[in-house]
């Protein structure tokens, strides 16, 4: 069993994987691959790709359909945007092998696109979060989901979400407990990412991270970390975004996941009250420069 401290902080070595260093090119920095879903549903994908530059990807690409293009280009600019028609648009756009962190969930919808699109997407084996759609998606097939993931993929359901992939876990975790001890979330995260096979991210007030051999962290925003302004609209989206682009300057998903939480109640708590999911990213270079990144 791992014997890191559970609660979450920003140690030395998590601050340095946040630097970079001087005789590097965007390249170095990685490139993540966000996808959107079509028109009138781009918000998501918009505001998670902004995490992703924000925290440090050197570029950022949101792949879109053809019809959401004109939406998507005139509401981006660091942003690079490519239309990306289905499973076969995405099979294709990924012989480009420095697109080396993914994206798929947020706006996607819960159409058969969705499905063929992340295992497109898991076939390449390559860094992958899922979120929102693409998991709700798989509802009523989780087995078709976990038999595509691998080890360099990260979930991050809300409860709702947790609850529709893993019905039996979250039924333990609601039941009353008869007995003690009582089983946990963080019991609960445990259990889903062994069942996975890849790192799991339960989001909440507080957000447990844990991999398939039982190491775990918890971002607790609680007490002096409270940040309940982070219950709004679209701040999961800006989250996934941030493991994104952490995945594609190159750090370990469990890492990713546990620094992107940290770093997302830090922007909240940093910003204040009056805060929506487009102020997230914007506070980044404030919380970075006061961790001397
Ligand atoms: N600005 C935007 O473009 C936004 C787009 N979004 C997208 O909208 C789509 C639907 O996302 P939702 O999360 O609303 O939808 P869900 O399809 O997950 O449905 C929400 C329902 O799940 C249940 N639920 C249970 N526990 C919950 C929890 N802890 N948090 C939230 N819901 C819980 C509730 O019954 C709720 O009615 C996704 O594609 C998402 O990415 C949202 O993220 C909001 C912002
Ligand atoms: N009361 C709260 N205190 C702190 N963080 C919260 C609270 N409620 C939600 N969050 C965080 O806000 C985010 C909400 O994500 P999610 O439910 O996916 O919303 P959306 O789909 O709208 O983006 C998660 O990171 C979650 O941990």
């Amino acid at each position: 069993m791992f014997r890191d401290p559970m609660t979450l902080e920003m140690t030395a070595a998590r601050r340095d994987a946040l630097c970079k260093s001087p005789d590097v090119h965007k390249y170095d920095h990685g490139h993540a691959l966000i996808l959107s879903g079509g028109p009138g549903k781009t918000g998501a994908a918009r505001l998670a790709a902004r995490g992703a530059l924000r925290i440090g990807a050197g570029l950022v690409t949101i792949g879109c359909p053809h019809t959401a293009l004109a939406e998507v280009a005139g509401q981006v600019t660091a942003i690079m945007c490519r239309p990306l028609d289905g499973a076969p648009g995405l099979t294709e756009l990924l012989e480009d092998t420095r697109l080396n962190a993914l994206l798929l969930g947020p706006g996607l919808g819960l159409g058969q696109d969705t499905q063929a699109l992340v295992l497109s997407a898991l076939s390449g084996k390559r860094a992958t979060v899922l979120d929102a759609d693409a998991l709700s998606r798989f509802s009523r097939n989780p087995e078709t989901l976990f038999d595509a993931l691998h080890e360099t993929c990260i979930l991050t359901p809300h409860a709702g979400e947790f609850a529709r992939l893993f019905p039996d876990i979250a039924e333990k975790l609601h039941a009353p407990a008869t007995t003690g001890p009582a089983y946990s979330k963080i019991d609960a995260t445990r259990e889903a990412a062994a069942q996975a096979g890849c790192v799991v991210l339960l989001k909440g007030p507080d957000t447990v991270i844990a991999d398939p051999k039982g190491r775990c962290a918890i971002n607790a925003s609680v007490y002096d970390r409270a940040a309940p302004w982070l219950a709004t609209a679209g701040s999961g989206d800006v989250l996934a975004g941030f493991i994104a682009g952490l995945l594609a300057r190159g750090l370990t998903p469990f890492d990713a996941a546990a620094t992107a939480a940290w770093l997302h109640t830090e922007c909240a708590l940093s910003f204040g009250p009056g805060l929506i999911a487009e102020d997230l990213p914007e506070e980044l270079p404030s919380v970075f420069r006061a961790l001397g990144v």
